[in-house]
């Protein structure tokens, strides 16, 4: 074990794009950083996997839409473009043995069962509007509806299954958790985080609109590049010691020491890390009640993207999964095609049982299901799960879990003394995406120079 004597303004730990932006605002205010990483790379839960042949496919985060302004102004800072999600054409769904084309965001269901979905969409927008986005424990009804989950919420709401399946299917889209797993209140501060229900699930106009030239890694690494120096991989922090005078943070070959540091790794993490002296009894709690989502993201690479020849958009959605929904994931110029199947939630769960051979022709079925044989046949295929990665434990981001806003929620952002919290779970705005990350960093920036 060896002691970095040199004392810093701050130390960061985690190089997710809260950390990043942290950093990287830190040092503009002409502070001493370091920054402590853990993996090998930057980017946490954002991993842009390239090939030898020049394309490339993101693993974990990859969209990016209206109002998430903060993240199209460093992708304009460091010279990343984006370019709109192809989304031309029909849809697919499949259910009940059947595959339909559609046009439009709602699947063709019986005419009922619409009517029930559609409500149930308009529903959770109105409600949203009633959550206090900063304290949402300040939210009327707070506790009850902290109490409630939204599985419990959508039975007394939808009469219909056929209703209730394809809203599952949504939810699994947008939480990567399925509709037992959290309350309505979080449900509700979700959604009105990133403005409604239907930007969340949108293509158009919707958290799904852009991807970005080279994928979403890029502009992480570049960003890291400008301060190279002042990171360190393969660093684990292990434990975080407060005294009167400074802060000592230790990975596991040495110690640092800092006036600051800035926390900006998932909840579920920092409950690895060992706190002296303890942290307060909510803070505590808080790391516990903050699991992650469960999400595989399955990729079929081709030559082509033929189902466009047929007019289809490349989106799929079905509650016969194990994949239930699906995307056009091909490059910008279309010289591949890629599609992009999620399996979510509990489903993501079971998927991780099965062994390499069996997700492949699992996913391949699905592919084939909606888009014809040709799909069965790609060129690569490729999945992957963070819920296999240490240093992540799950996606997208964390799930709390019922009761968690009300009893543990005004210790999410709270400084312990000379600890600060960042990561898109501290956010307000745009909670549990990129965009949320990097507000979270530009916030505790503020917070620690101001
Ligand atoms: C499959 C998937 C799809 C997604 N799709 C989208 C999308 O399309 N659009 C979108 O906006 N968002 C998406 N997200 C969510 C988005 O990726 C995250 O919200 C965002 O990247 C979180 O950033 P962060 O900096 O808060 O945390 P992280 O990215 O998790 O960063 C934390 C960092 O801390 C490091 N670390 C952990 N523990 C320690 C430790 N003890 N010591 C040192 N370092 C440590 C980790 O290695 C990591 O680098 C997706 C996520 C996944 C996984």
């Amino acid at each position: 074990m060896t002691d970095d004597k040199k004392p810093y303004d701050v130390l960061v730990v985690g190089a997710g794009y809260a950390g990043l932006t942290a950093a990287y605002e830190l040092i503009k205010a002409g502070r001493t950083v370091l920054l402590l990483e853990a993996r090998d790379r930057v980017g946490g839960r954002v991993h842009t996997q390239r090939f030898d042949d020049g394309s490339y496919v993101d693993l974990g985060g990859a969209w990016v839409g209206p109002t998430q302004d903060r993240l199209y102004a460093l992708a304009r800072a460091f010279g990343v473009d984006t370019f709109p999600t192809y989304d031309t054409g029909k849809s697919t769904q499949y259910f009940r043995g059947r595959v339909k084309r559609y046009k439009g965001l709602i699947p063709p269901l019986p005419l009922f069962s619409l009517l029930s979905l559609d409500a149930a969409i308009r529903r959770i927008n109105k409600l949203s509007k009633t959550v206090d986005l900063a304290e949402p424990w300040n939210t009327p009804n707070a506790r009850q509806l902290d109490t409630l989950t939204l599985a419990d919420w959508m039975n007394g709401q939808m009469s219909y299954e056929t209703a209730r399946q394809f809203f599952t299917i949504a939810v699994g889209a947008i939480w990567a958790a399925d509709p037992a797993d959290f309350s309505l209140l979080h449900a509700l501060f979700y959604t009105r985080s990133g403005r409604d229900l239907d930007t969340l699930m949108n293509v158009k106009n919707g958290a799904q609109a852009d991807r970005f030239v080279g994928g979403a890694q890029t502009i992480a690494d570049r960003m890291a590049a400008t301060f190279a120096d002042r990171i360190v991989f393969n660093a684990p922090v292990r434990t975080i010691t407060q005294t009167d005078a400074q802060v000592e943070v230790t990975t596991d070959t040495t110690t640092y020491t800092a006036s600051r540091v800035v926390v900006a790794i998932p909840p579920a993490l920092q409950a690895d890390i060992r706190f002296e002296p303890a942290l307060p009894p909510q803070r505590q709690q808080l790391m516990t009640q903050l699991p992650m989502g469960a999400v595989w993201k399955c990729y079929a690479i081709y030559d082509r993207p033929f189902w466009r020849d047929q007019g289809l958009n490349g989106l799929a959605a079905t509650p016969d999964g194990p994949i239930t929904v699906t995307f056009d994931n091909s490059p910008r110029d279309g010289s591949q095609g890629i599609l992009m199947g999620f399996v979510l939630g509990s489903k993501a769960r079971d998927f991780s049982r099965l062994s390499d051979n069996e997700r492949r022709a699992s996913a391949l079925q699905s592919f084939a299901t909606f888009f014809g044989p040709e799909a069965a046949r790609p060129r690569r295929y490729l999945d992957h799960s963070f819920l296999n990665e240490a240093w992540s434990k799950g996606c997208y981001a964390a799930v709390p879990q019922p009761g968690f806003w009300t009893s543990a929620g005004p210790a999410l952002r709270q400084p312990v003394g000379r600890i600060h919290w960042a990561g898109t779970e501290t956010s307000d705005v745009w909670n549990g995406y990129i965009e949320g990350a990097v507000r979270s960093g530009e916030r505790v920036a503020r917070e620690v120079t101001g």
